[in-house]
């Protein structure tokens, strides 16, 4: 990490507090979330207890955004959270309250937006811990929890924020935004000399168990949170198996709007670039990307709501697709087939998906066909063998979807990854990064309800349309398996030009005086004018496709069929356009951009696989086009 510059602000009523220690923590969460905290110690905090700060995501440029913002940006500043310790809930798991789900919203929420988690040593709202364990008990017998607070001697809360505000001077943090629904936090840090730009309320985590705690903070403290009449059984904690007809509700998942996640998304381009050479080296994403799509909330695009996705549509994803295709080619193939895998299974069943999505975690799953298994019926299921290839994610899911054929008939088979073996198969000139190792399984018994008819799946009246609103469940599975490629190649070729620009335009080369010999050469600027040209080519013909998007659902003949010829042959025309213009890009950038270090071999590398996959090959999707767009009838039964 960069230094912090540490810088108090001197106030009347609240003493300066220097560092004593910072050091880095890698943190995973029990659903898998993993993260990385700066964990930060205190000299001279006023109640000279052990409190800790963890600044977290990208703290250091929000500190910076803060200050530099003027009073009409409030949304500029770190984000911030003063969580109160609470052993038995944030632990233990207790649903007597909601902080450990908070915590855990917090620590996301913060990784993302970058700010600071206050990890504040109030147990029992400042009373301490067997207190609190005494209160409960009085609560038992129908006090709520503020008058036994009160029974015992105690105030109703006793918390005092200066130790917060002092940690919070020390960091450089005069403004922050403020993610709580307690008014008493943002009153006493503004009386210390904080100022609170913005409230972000935190999600409510209602549960059977903790109504009735979460009704007093709403009436006796006027938090600000609404307790809604019912709760559905997931958010009760119960096992994940909402009856027919009821919607499960997630933990709290805050949707962004689809301009702030491709905002999100954006904002990790920098690192991907950095790690491009890593992540072919390793042949799977690295670690800290892993971390940063999760943060980011990138796996959750496509899953419905109800079961702790976003909702999006097709646009937000191929957009989100083509942004990490900017930074990292492989990256993007890899992240598009998650999150695309899980709308796949929001397809299936109830009884799956509640499985799958249990508690809104976002299911990874590597999905192959290539070759399709096979399978032999066996009471309560099937055994499936098979030996499958291009498993892009596999080192990345939990859950892998095999197709097989069954009696005439192809079906899907959802398999833990733990019980296949993935056999390191993945050795190519492109792509490296995406790891699309070979998965193998002998005999493997697979129970009747992981196995889905495959057309069934990918019908607009799959199971999953009949249990969620997104149109998106309604469009034939094939429709979007066709969009990660075509993305991926805009993205890598608007990489591939913006690196040529650099190296032509005089002021941005590391030698101007090469540089401006190459800009002045009418060559390179025709050169430049038609990579230029091809990528906007490559980038209206995605729009379109996109745009064109709709729910066939219902049609049928040569109306589907011509609709079906233009989406694809769009899509494998702006691909072939891409492709073009990585080649011309490379044709005028001479040797040195070969080295195994220049990003933009690797960028033509990577397109080059790109454009053989099924998806995109051209003369399949030529000739089918033309029958559909002519009347003469499909025949491909994947086209
Ligand atoms: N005394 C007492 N403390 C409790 C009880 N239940 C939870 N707490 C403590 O309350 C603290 C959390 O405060 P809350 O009131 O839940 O929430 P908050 O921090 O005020 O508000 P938010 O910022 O909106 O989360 C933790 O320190 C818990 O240990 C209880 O029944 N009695
Ligand atoms: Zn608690």
């Amino acid at each position: 990490m960069t230094a912090i510059a540490y810088s108090a602000r001197p106030s009347a009523t609240v003493p300066t507090a220097t560092v004593r220690t910072q050091v880095t923590v890698p943190l995973r969460f029990s659903d898998g979330f993993k993260t990385t905290a700066e964990v930060v110690t205190f000299h001279g905090l006023a109640d000279s207890k052990e409190h800790l700060l963890l600044a977290l995501g990208p703290w250091e440029q929000a500190l910076l955004a803060g200050q530099q913002a003027g009073a009409d940006q409030p949304t500029q500043g770190p984000l911030v959270r003063l969580h109160s310790e609470c052993l038995t809930g944030d632990v233990f798991g207790s649903e007597r309250c909601d902080c450990g789900p908070q915590l855990r919203e917090a620590v996301e929420q913060i990784s993302v937006a970058g700010g600071f988690l206050l990890y504040l040593r109030q147990e029992g709202r400042g009373i301490g811990l067997y207190p609190k364990l005494d209160a409960y008990a009085l609560q038992d017998t129908g006090m709520d929890t503020y008058d036994a607070n009160l029974a015992l001697g105690h105030g109703a809360d006793e918390r005092d924020y200066t130790a917060a505000a002092q940690m919070l001077n020390t960091m450089g943090a005069h403004s922050v935004r403020l993610l709580t629904n307690n008014p008493d936090k943002s009153a006493q840090l503004t009386d210390l000399g904080i100022t609170v730009a913005e409230l972000v309320p935190t999600g409510v985590h209602l549960t059977e168990a903790n109504r009735y705690y979460l009704t007093a903070k709403r009436d006796k403290t006027a938090h600000t949170l609404t307790v809604p009449a019912a709760v559905a059984p997931e958010a009760a904690g119960a096992a994940a198996h909402p009856s027919a007809g009821q919607t499960p509700v997630p933990k709290a998942v805050v949707i962004p709007k689809d301009t702030d996640l491709l905002a999100r998304v954006a904002a990790l381009i920098p690192n991907l670039r950095e790690r491009a050479a890593d992540t072919e080296q390793r042949r799977q994403l690295p670690a800290e990307t892993m971390a940063e799509l999760h943060a980011a909330g990138v796996f959750r695009i496509l899953a419905p709501r109800s079961v702790g996705g976003y909702g999006m549509g097709a646009g937000t994803y191929a957009g989100v697709v083509r942004l990490l295709a900017r930074g990292c080619a492989s990256t993007a193939w890899t992240a598009g087939h998650l999150i695309e895998h899980a709308w796949m299974l929001a397809r299936w069943p109830e009884e799956v998906q509640a499985e799958v999505f249990a508690n809104g975690t976002m299911p990874l799953a590597a999905a192959t066909s290539a070759p399709v298994g096979a399978a032999r019926q066996v009471p309560g299921g099937y055994l499936i063998s098979g030996h499958w290839g291009f498993a892009s994610g596999s080192m990345h899911s939990e859950w892998a979807l095999l197709a097989v054929e069954y009696d005439g008939a192809r079906l899907q088979c959802l398999v833990p990854v733990a019980e296949v073996e993935i056999q390191d198969a993945w050795h190519t000139d492109g792509l490296r990064g995406t790891g699309s190792h070979d998965v193998v399984v002998q005999d493997l018994f697979v129970p009747s309800h992981h196995a889905a008819d495959w057309a069934l799946l990918s019908s607009p009246q799959n199971p999953g349309s009949f249990l969620h609103p997104e149109p998106l469940l309604h469009a034939p599975m094939s429709t979007l398996l066709n969009v990660v490629g075509p993305s991926v190649a805009l993205g890598s070729a608007e990489a591939a030009l913006e690196l040529f620009e650099q190296r032509l335009r005089p002021d941005a080369s590391s030698s101007a005086a090469t540089a401006g010999r190459r800009a002045d050469s009418p060559l390179l600027q025709a050169r430049y004018s038609q990579a230029f040209g091809k990528v906007a080519s490559a980038r209206l013909l995605w729009q379109e496709a996109l745009a064109e998007w709709t729910t066939p659902a219902g049609q049928s003949g040569a109306d589907a069929d011509s609709q079906r010829a233009h989406f694809r042959l769009l899509l494998g025309l702006s691909a072939d356009a891409a492709h073009e213009a990585v080649r011309l890009v490379l044709a005028g950038s001479g040797a040195s951009v070969h080295r195994l270090s220049h990003p933009l071999q690797r960028i033509q590398r990577d397109v080059v696989v790109l454009v053989s996959h099924p998806t995109l090959a051209l003369d399949p999707i030529l000739e089918q086009a033309g029958r559909g767009l002519l009347g003469l009838g499909i025949t491909a039964r994947s086209f």
